[in-house]
């Protein structure tokens, strides 16, 4: 390790001589000393996410830089980590894991398996079809379709797939990607002129595992080259994964032969876990985590599954905030402390949601004012197209500016369902193509909602 906080402290000073004062002060100067060295990378903790991703995005190039330019014996980059998220890999309390071993062939992370994914009313359809689909590849459905929310389990679901068949048979060539990487690929496949290698790769694999498909939304020729490939492989029923945000229907800019072959499969969705879930899947994690702290008062787990209640990923961060914050400040877990480590998340969760909240109402009362309706009639029951033409707006308004799932703007008209606001938003679209009249209301709208936003 010496050899590794030498090095850091030679890049830094490199990088106060090339920056100014206070961009060192600002970024480099709230850096922890190198943490570990694991997998060919040095850890660093950050102070915050926003120090986190400006390195990223603008300093990450030239740290790596001065490093290789300082240290010949070994190819070293640095990486830059929340101290929550280091917990996740080394455990404070319990033996370090080897992250080399974390990765297997594929890509495919070993540690998201179906053992550690934890069963609740918002999955249990989408784990038991995965679990048929992971012992008869490629006979059961396919593709098979995974849908849902941010953070809610889809990429861990779509990995368990793989890891169990990989399990079962060694000699099946299983591939995991996310769509952002098959673009990088493809393009960069064009660049070279490597389509062989790019053929065989794709057309060898056994299972195709393709997260967040929506992101291949807009990129027409890389999805033409991946229709190619989906169409090989569902020929010789090779197993397709896919994982997205949303219902094949609902997926913009990706053309219709590949959304109505995804359709042709088996979709099913993964919802947001109640409380209950919640507090099992904290649990469940703790025991993987950190083994060691087995006592932790249910009252814990109760409060911080309160708060976090929308996206696993994020429940999962606050657990190992609190169990890092009082394990390096070495006091005890409860709720009090916890509510000391989690008081920045909890205040800024409580701000984005009374703001988005209070967003849905004024484009509500904004467009029942526009149309001199009451807001109680714009979500209400009353058919009369004096009160349709206004909903079917706001729920258009509203997808528009946030693109929150259909059901979710449903639940804010009194209930309606996801096909009901999925037609009234498709019908504004339309409109609006060819109807000046309402193109001017529309427009007006939006402006007054701009007006009363500042
Ligand atoms: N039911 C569950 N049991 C255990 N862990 C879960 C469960 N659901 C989600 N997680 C964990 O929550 C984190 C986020 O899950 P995952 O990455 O699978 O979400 P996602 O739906 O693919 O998100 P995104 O839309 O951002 O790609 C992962 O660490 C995963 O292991």
């Amino acid at each position: 390790m010496k050899q590794y906080e030498d090095l850091w402290q030679q890049v830094l000073s490199s990088l106060h001589e090339f920056y100014s004062e206070d961009i060192f002060d600002e970024i480099f100067s709230q850096l922890s000393n190198v943490k570990k060295h694991s997998g060919g990378y040095i850890y660093v903790i950050a102070p915050n996410p926003y120090t986190k991703s400006r390195i990223e995005r603008l300093y990450l190039g030239r740290i790596n830089h001065i490093a290789s330019t300082i240290y010949k014996k070994e190819l070293v980059k640095f990486k830059f980590v929340l101290a929550e998220e280091l917990i996740g890999e080394t455990s404070l309390v319990g033996p370090e894991k080897n992250l080399e071993h974390k990765y297997r062939h594929g890509d495919l992370n070993a540690t998201l398996s179906f053992d550690n994914f934890v069963v609740g009313k918002s999955n249990r359809f989408a784990f038991q079809m995965a679990l048929k689909v992971a012992d008869q590849p490629g006979v059961v459905a396919n593709p098979f379709y995974i849908f849902g929310d941010v953070g809610l389990g889809k990429t861990h679901l779509m990995q368990a797939i793989g890891n169990y068949i990989a399990d079962n048979d060694i000699t099946k060539n299983i591939l995991y990607i996310k769509a952002s990487a098959f673009i990088e690929e493809f393009a960069n496949q064009l660049k070279n002129q490597t389509i062989d290698e790019f053929n065989e790769k794709y057309r060898d694999v056994d299972v195709l595992l393709i997260d967040d498909i929506q992101m291949m939304s807009g990129a027409p020729k890389t999805q033409m080259e991946f229709f190619k490939v989906f169409d090989f492989l569902t020929q010789q029923n090779k197993q397709i994964v896919i994982t997205s945000d949303k219902p094949a229907s609902e997926l913009k800019n990706i053309m219709s032969r590949l959304t109505s072959r995804f359709e042709q499969g088996l979709l099913v969705d993964i919802g947001v876990p109640d409380l209950e879930h919640r507090v099992e899947i904290l649990r469940k994690k703790l025991t993987t985590e950190a083994p060691d702290v087995n006592d932790l008062d249910l009252n814990v787990l109760e409060f911080i599954a309160s708060y976090f209640n929308t996206n696993v990923r994020e429940l999962e961060g606050a657990l190992k905030r609190v169990l890092f914050y009082c394990v390096t400040n070495n006091i005890d877990i409860s709720i009090d402390t916890a509510t000391e480590a989690l008081d920045s998340l909890i205040k800024t969760r409580k701000k984005t949601a009374a703001l988005t909240e209070n967003n849905y109402d004024k484009i509500q009362s904004v467009v029942s004012d526009y149309y001199a309706i009451s807001v109680h009639d714009l979500i209400g029951k009353r058919r009369n197209s004096k009160y349709t033409l206004p909903r079917h707006i706001a729920m258009y308004l509203i997808k528009n500016k946030y693109n929150i799932a259909y059901k979710t703007i449903g639940s804010l008209f009194g209930n309606r369902d996801h096909s009901t606001v999925l037609a009234a938003c498709e019908k504004i679209e339309n409109e609006l193509k060819h109807n000046n009249e309402m193109k001017i209301a529309v427009d007006t709208i939006l402006k007054k909602i701009e007006k009363y936003s500042n």
